[in-house]
C-alpha cells in the first residue's frame, strides 16, 4: 500500500509541485490538507508519515506560520529541503475573459503570493480588494466557482489549468528569481538522487540579555568553519522583546564540528532544539540558489 504524504492543498498549489518533486506518485499517495497547521498536525499525530510545507520565499521571506507551528505546536523532524522557482500567474473566470484588469473588484490568493506581487497589483488593479485564502490553488478554485463576480486569482499555471481558468498574465511577481524553499517533515525521505548539500536546523533562545550574547553563539559556527545559511528570529510569544532564533547551517548533525557547536551553545546556557538534519535538493537538478546569486541586481519588474 502507498504511504500518504500530506501537503498544503488543494491540488495545484506550489507545495503540491514541491511534494511531487520529493515523493514519486508511483510510490506515495499525495494527500491535500486545507492549511499548513493541518499538514504539520497530520504528521505529528501519526495520521500521515510525511508532510510537505513552504518555509521561505526569496522575495517575501519566512513563512512564519510554518516556523511558529513547528516550534510551538508540533514535534516533527525536518527530513528534506527542496527549492523551486515560483512563477505567479493571474487568472480570471472564462466568463470574464474580456473584462479589463482594472475593472476587477477582488483578487484572491495566499498572503505570500499577494506579497510577491504588490507592485503589480498597485499598478494594474489598484482598486481591487485583496482576499487572503489558505493557498493559491484554493484561490483558483474559489474563482472557478464564482463566474458572475469580477474576481481574479494569483497562483501557479497548474492551478489555473486544473480549475479551468483563463490566464490573464504571467510572471507577475515584483522581482525576478522568485524562489521558495519547501521542507519535508516526518519519516526520513528516501534519497533518490545526489543532494546539493546537507543542512542542520537548530532552534535556541538566549538565557540572558547581555552585550554579545548572540555574537557568542554565532562565533561558535565561525570557529568550527561551519557556514550558516540562514538566521531568523521569532518572538517567544511570552514577553515583548524576547526571541527564539532559527539557524540553518550547512553541515550534518553527526559531523564532529557540528556536534562541538551544539555543545558550545548549550554550554553558554542556551537550550538548543534540533529541528532536523537533512539533504537539500533543488528543482530539476539545477541549483536555484546559485542562479539567484548570479542575478544579484534583483531586477524589479514593474517600474
Ligand atoms: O499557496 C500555495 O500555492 C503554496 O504552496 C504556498 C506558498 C507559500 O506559502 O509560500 C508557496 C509558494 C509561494 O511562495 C506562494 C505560496
Amino acid at each position: 500500500m502507498k504511504e500518504p504524504v500530506a501537503y498544503l492543498g488543494p491540488q495545484g498549489t506550489f507545495t503540491h509541485e514541491a511534494a511531487r518533486r520529493l515523493f514519486s506518485e508511483t510510490e506515495y499517495l499525495l494527500h491535500p490538507c486545507d492549511s499548513i497547521p493541518d499538514v504539520l498536525t497530520a504528521v505529528d499525530s501519526g495520521e500521515t508519515p510525511y508532510g510537505v510545507v513552504p518555509v521561505e520565499n526569496a522575495i517575501e521571506g519566512s513563512v512564519t506560520l510554518t516556523l511558529d507551528w513547528l516550534t510551538h505546536h508540533v514535534d516533527v523532524p525536518i527530513t528534506a529541503e527542496v527549492v523551486a522557482p515560483i512563477n505567479q500567474c493571474l487568472f480570471s473566470h472564462p466568463e470574464q475573459r474580456e473584462l479589463e484588469l482594472s475593472r476587477f473588484t477582488r483578487v484572491l490568493s495566499h498572503p505570500q503570493a499577494v506579497a510577491q506581487c504588490r507592485g503589480y497589483l498597485r499598478q494594474h488593479i489598484p482598486d481591487a480588494v485583496i482576499s487572503y485564502v489558505d493557498s493559491t490553488a484554493d484561490a483558483a478554485r474559489r474563482v472557478s466557482e464564482q463566474g458572475r463576480d469580477r474576481w481574479l486569482a494569483i497562483g501557479p499555471r497548474s492551478a489555473g489549468e486544473l480549475y479551468g481558468l483563463v490566464q490573464r498574465d504571467t510572471a507577475i511577481q515584483d522581482y525576478e528569481n522568485n524562489i521558495t524553499r519547501f521542507i519535508a517533515v516526518g519519516k526520513r525521505v528516501p534519497e533518490c538522487e545526489q543532494p546539493r548539500c546537507y543542512k542542520t536546523s537548530l532552534l535556541f533562545s538566549l538565557p540572558q540579555d547581555y552585550p554579545g550574547a548572540l555574537f557568542d553563539v554565532l562565533a561558535s559556527f565561525a570557529r568550527h568553519n561551519i557556514n550558516m545559511t540562514r538566521i531568523e528570529s521569532r518572538p517567544t510569544k511570552k514577553r515583548l522583546g524576547t526571541y527564539r532564533f532559527f539557524i540553518d547551517a550547512e553541515q550534518k548533525q553527526d559531523h564532529p564540528a557540528m556536534k562541538r557547536v551544539m555543545e558550545e551553545i548549550e554550554a553558554q546556557g542556551c537550550p538548543v532544539r534540533l529541528l532536523g538534519s537533512y539533504p537539500c535538493f533543488s528543482d530539476s537538478g539545477k541549483n536555484s540558489s546559485e542562479s539567484l546569486d548570479n542575478h544579484d541586481q534583483g531586477a524589479y519588474n514593474h517600474r
